[in-house]
């Protein structure tokens, strides 16, 4: 039976600043740092070793992988990095503060552009300091606007199913290590979530989440959180 670990990344400087991110690259906080080693140990206190990993093109899903391979000695497995894992884009939203846009949008609006399935943030202005389109790392990459998680999903499921899902029928323990809308999108699909429940759905940093799939390539159970296993 073949396994998927899924694990947001640690806290980053921006969760900590209550900033809404995306795209945006900051890095992790030292409680981050604190959080994928953790989850590392953990994969090795449960002896579910990691055979190959895959994680976005964004520093703090990419240090949380390292640290967390690290701390169960699997540095050294292969590794693919891919837009396609990115967090959601977070449009003009990008470099606000949550509470503060809370105020000036009032609390639903924002709970909307942050939870609803498919109702996007307003687009990124042309020429904003958040605009990541000649970021040399996405060279060739349609960069976005802006994502609903309806919008992530287009993107996040293809390479899904293209990419990590082979790899799963040939039996390898498969680790991704993204962000919390990507994840989102990911779990949605996996764990076959409605549009409508899926706002309810929150992923916590650092915390490995485990499917174990059959040989009908579906989860064989339901997912779970290693550190309850
Ligand atoms: O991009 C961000 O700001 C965070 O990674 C996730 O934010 P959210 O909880 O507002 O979706």
């Amino acid at each position: 039976m073949s396994k998927l670990i899924l694990v947001r990344h640690g806290q980053s400087e921006w969760n900590l600043a209550n900033r809404f991110t995306g795209w945006w690259d900051v890095d992790l906080t030292d409680q981050g740092v604190a959080e994928a080693r953790a989850a590392g140990q953990l994969l090795r206190e449960k002896r579910l070793m990691p055979t190959v990993a895959y994680t976005s093109l964004q520093t703090r899903a990419i240090k949380t992988l390292h640290l967390a391979l690290e701390a169960c000695d699997r540095l050294w497995i292969p590794e693919t990095k891919d837009w396609r894992l990115n967090e959601r884009h977070y449009g003009g939203l990008t470099g606000l503060d949550k509470q503060q846009t809370r105020e000036k949008h009032g609390e639903e609006q924002v709970h909307i552009w942050r939870r609803s399935f498919d109702v996007p943030p307003p687009d990124i202005e042309e020429g904003s300091e958040f605009d990541l389109s000649g970021d040399p790392r996405y060279a060739g990459i349609p960069v976005p606007r802006t994502e609903s998680l309806k919008l992530t999903i287009e993107r996040v499921l293809p390479y899904w199913e293209s990419d990590i899902l082979p790899r799963l029928s040939s039996g390898e323990t498969v680790i991704i290590s993204a962000h919390g809308n990507s994840l989102r999108a990911l779990v949605k699909h996996l764990s076959g979530i409605s549009d409508e429940e899926i706002t309810g759905l929150e992923i916590p940093t650092g915390q490995p989440i485990v499917y174990e799939f059959g040989d009908n390539l579906r989860p064989a159970k339901e997912r779970y959180y290693l550190k309850d296993a």
